[in-house]
């Protein structure tokens, strides 16, 4: 018995050197080797690092509700960030957990540490890998190296705009439903709608439909456990960086593997059988995603490998989790933000009726949308759905005398960046759409201070189905309701992975022919 104790008690005390090893000795390494290079930052405690101020400044700001709309957001949306700026200024050193994070907030260091070659040193996050597995897996999001290349080949023909063409009639159809329903709450007196809630479930049924279909009840299926996969995940882990944190919340973790695990199967079941029924009939049968991955797959195989399943699997959920939250963002902020500046829907309005004379959009009439395409841009920059970017050095990367060493995470702070006065001037914070007339970055004074799609070879694959579904969503509510912000609306935006109006965005809707 007493053999068992020593045995047992020289175990955990290896477990416990090799935790403090591999979480305090090892970060306090890169911490001393950053702090040589001059990269200063809010001071660590071990085994949180900065996340109990992080907690206590949103704590803070979430208490305060503003009372008038603002767009100067940065400060409501990262107070940490804003407020050690102040101090260490746009590029220092702060802490999740034990995970150290150069926090960037300035495009030419930005560029100086990932252009050309050096791109290929940074990988993602692995902290944040582990956290979003069950919904991205090893997609074209999380997977790296060669890999990524190979992935990105194989998917990037599925995107082009022919496909993405074929694409239109589905994605207003879906809508016309959504807009009858509106049509019928105001017929029976209920003119207030929370359009944030309605627009993501109707980008939600557009994205499971132009990935894999939901005509059919396997479909609709994954469509329903990928719903709740994704409101089991919504929040961002508080604790993320901290040493075994998924193990604080076992609940929430059992959930997401289970559904993670049936959604996966689900998908395999779909993906198996229609690779049977192309082998058979020797064509691509289905013109979505899943479809033209298939066949760009067939494609590959002449001159690399194929995507596994498993893989075919990862990138349906990654298209399905990367790419409605963000489209359906753009649309609810740009319709609160037409509600508030009514110029701006006669605008679009009149720029629709010239475009389409009356018909409906097809594709040769989306790129003649130019003041839409301003809108997107305006509305993108001032509340950019993916309000960060990250990465993590896989090797040692030195540039002049910068020496960032590997295993250091990258976070680019974008909202910071798309708010910053020195890079777009004193009107920074103003709606303007019209800065993007004819000026791809709207006079930003740095080519890489306007990030919304990422940047490098990892910009999004997806902004091409982005912008020909926010024109086709848009121009359909706008020619049918006109809007107003209603007085129950409360202005709280909000980092949830995604930068979200924390309370809705409640608009008093009329019909066209009504108001005008
Ligand atoms: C307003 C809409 C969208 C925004 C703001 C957005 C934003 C982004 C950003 C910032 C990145 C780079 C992430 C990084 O650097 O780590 C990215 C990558 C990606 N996005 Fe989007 N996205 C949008 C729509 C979509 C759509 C509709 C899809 C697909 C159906 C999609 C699929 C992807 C994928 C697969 C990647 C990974 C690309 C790679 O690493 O090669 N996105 N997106």
């Amino acid at each position: 018995m007493r053999a068992l104790n020593i045995a047992m008690g020289a175990l955990l005390l290896f477990l416990l050197s090799v935790a403090i090893s591999v979480f305090w000795l090892l970060p306090l390494k890169v911490k001393l080797r950053l702090k040589r290079n001059g990269l200063r930052g809010p001071p660590p405690l071990f085994p949180l690092g900065n996340l109990l101020e992080i907690s206590k400044r949103l704590k803070e700001t979430s208490a305060s509700s503003l009372n008038s709309v603002t767009h100067d957001i940065h400060s409501i949306v990262f107070p940490y960030f804003a407020l050690w700026r102040k101090t260490y200024g746009k590029v220092f050193i702060y802490w999740l957990g034990t995970e150290p994070f150069l926090y960037v907030a300035d495009p030419e260091f930005l560029k100086q540490v990932t252009s050309g070659c050096l791109g290929n040193k940074w990988g993602k996050p692995n902290v944040f890998k582990r956290d979003r597995k069950p919904m991205f897996g090893n997609g074209l999001l999380m997977v790296e190296g060669e890999g990524w290349s190979h992935h990105r080949n194989v998917i990037a023909p599925a995107f082009s705009m022919t496909n993405l063409n074929a694409m239109i009639n589905m994605m207003m159809e879906t809508t016309s439903k959504m807009l009858q329903q509106w049509d019928h709450s105001i017929s029976m007196g209920k003119n207030e709608i929370d359009i944030e809630r309605d627009i993501t479930i109707n980008a939600a049924k557009i994205i499971a439909n132009v990935t894999f279909g939901i005509s059919n009840e396997e479909g609709r299926n994954v469509f329903q456990k990928l719903q709740a996969l994704q409101a089991i995940l919504f929040k961002s882990n508080p604790l993320i960086g901290v040493p075994f944190c998924k193990f604080l919340n076992p609940k929430r973790t059992k959930e997401a593997k289970k559904l993670g695990g049936e959604i996966d199967h689900l998908l395999l079941k779909i993906i198996e059988s229609r690779t049977r029924e192309e082998d058979d009939a020797n064509v691509n049968t289905h013109n979505d995603l899943l479809g033209l991955l298939l066949a760009s797959n067939q494609e590959s195989a002449k001159v690399e490998r194929k995507l596994t399943s498993r893989e075919l699997v990862d990138e349906c959920k990654t298209f399905f989790f990367g790419g409605h939250e963000t489209t359906s963002l753009a649309l609810t902020w740009s319709l609160f933000l037409l509600a508030q500046y009514p110029q701006w829907q006669k605008a679009l309005r009149e720029e629709i009726m010239e475009v389409s004379k009356g018909e409906p959009l097809d594709s040769t009439m989306l790129p003649k949308l130019t003041k839409m395409e301003w809108i997107f841009n305006e509305v993108i920059r001032l509340y950019s759905p993916a309000p960060n970017s990250q990465r993590q050095a896989r090797e040692d990367i030195t540039v002049g005398n910068i020496h960032i060493p590997k295993g250091t995470n990258m976070w680019v702070d974008v909202v910071g960046m798309h708010h910053d006065r020195s890079l777009w001037g004193d009107d920074v914070n103003e709606f303007r759409p019209e800065r993007f007339e004819g000026n791809l970055h709207g006079g930003c004074k740095h080519r890489m201070g306007f990030l919304p799609f990422g940047f490098g070879g990892r910009i999004c694959i997806g902004r091409n189905l982005t912008i020909t579904e926010y024109k086709i969503v848009l121009s359909h509510i706008l020619c049918k309701f006109s809007m107003a912000v209603s007085p129950a609306y409360t202005h709280s935006p909000r980092i949830m992975l995604s930068l979200r109006p924390s309370h809705g965005v409640q608009l008093i809707l009329g019909r066209i022919e009504e108001s005008n």
